[in-house]
């Protein structure tokens, strides 16, 4: 028998009905101690502008990669990622996807662009694919919606005020990416993978799939993988390590993987709804007592970073030059 992950209604949530943050919050509450993972209906995110995003993601993952290299990504983390380019920690081949990357579009003159802080400033559009900004810009911002207001069930789920997250979420570190998947080649050994099994990084990851399936979770208790299949309508929500760590490990980040069997080309989008770079994250902010607290506080920029240069290629070239650079001067 297969197991099911558990789909939450956040409509009345959205529409702020009275009892619904208790309601949304219990079973957020049940899905995140238990599986760490669970399904949204209701989000809110127009149809049109998904499929505006994932038609514009299609035809620039189509183009020749000479082209597509002209917005590789920078060290804002922003633009393309080529296949080969991440590879999940404890995983013996990089993952076999490419992705696009965008987050909190802020000018040169904002004060933390300024004031140097990583992976801060603008996005890195591609003018030869003039369709990515206009669908990327409208779903970012949409996505970013629902990711607010599911955090604030998260909240009452945590026994906290609904609006304890948003104080730490002023100028998120969200990243949207829309993400490629070739169909997995006939006779590919056993540990290669789309995307290879990993935790994510941060705190909630609300995930667009498409009608391909591929997304695999492991089960906690028997650490079996199961489907996630797509259900249309909905989006996909799991715990990152920062929420897990916030939550004093009463929540679960759960291993999750990709196999693309299915023969075609896998599109989705995932976006990582994360804090403020300077957000300090300390479970007993949550009501840990001192000697039960598990962790010791981290602030959500330098954990993100730290697993940043764990898993990406370029972030890796990026501190060998720095290296040399320093070792020159
Ligand atoms: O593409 C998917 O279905 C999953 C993506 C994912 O888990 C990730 O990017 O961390
Ligand atoms: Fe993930």
């Amino acid at each position: 028998m297969s197991a099911t992950l558990p789909v939450i209604d956040v409509t009345a949530l959205r529409a702020g009905r009275a009892g619904a943050l208790e309601e949304t919050g219990a079973a957020i509450r049940a899905a995140c101690t238990g599986p760490g993972f669970f399904y949204i209906s209701g989000h809110g995110v127009p149809e049109p502008v998904i499929e505006a995003a994932v038609a514009a993601a299609a035809g620039f993952f189509r183009l020749p990669e000479a082209q597509k290299r002209r917005v590789a990504a920078n060290k804002l983390h922003r633009g393309w990622h080529a296949m080969g380019g991440a590879l999940m920690e404890g995983a013996r081949h990089a993952d076999r996807k490419e992705f696009f990357s965008l987050g909190l579009e802020l000018p040169e003159s904002d004060p933390a662009v300024r004031a140097g802080e990583p992976l801060r400033g603008p996005n890195q559009w591609p003018d030869f694919a003039p369709a990515m900004q206009p669908a990327f810009a409208d779903y970012f911002h949409e996505i970013g919606r629902a990711g607010a207001s599911l955090l604030s069930a998260v909240a009452v789920s945590l026994g906290l005020s609904p609006e304890f997250f948003a104080a730490h979420y002023r100028k998120p570190l969200q990243r949207t990416q829309a993400i490629y998947y070739p169909p997995q080649p006939a006779g590919s050994a056993a540990d290669e993978f789309g995307l290879a099994p990993h935790t994510d990084f941060g705190c909630i990851t609300l995930l667009w799939q498409d009608n391909n399936g591929g997304l695999q979770v492991r089960e906690r208790q028997s650490g079996d993988w199961i489907e996630a299949p797509p259900l249309p309508g909905t989006l996909v929500v799991n715990v990152g390590d920062l929420l897990a760590r916030w939550s004093n490990d009463r929540f679960a980040s759960t291993p999750h993987r990709v196999l693309n069997r299915s023969g075609r080309e896998r599109f989705s989008i995932a976006t990582f709804y994360d804090p403020d770079f300077g957000a300090t994250v300390d479970p007993r902010a949550l009501g840990a007592p001192e000697a039960e607290a598990l962790y010791e506080p981290v602030t959500a920029g330098a954990h993100i970073l730290g697993r940043f240069d764990r898993a990406f290629g370029y972030r890796k070239a990026l501190a060998t030059q720095a290296a040399a650079a320093g070792g020159a001067a």
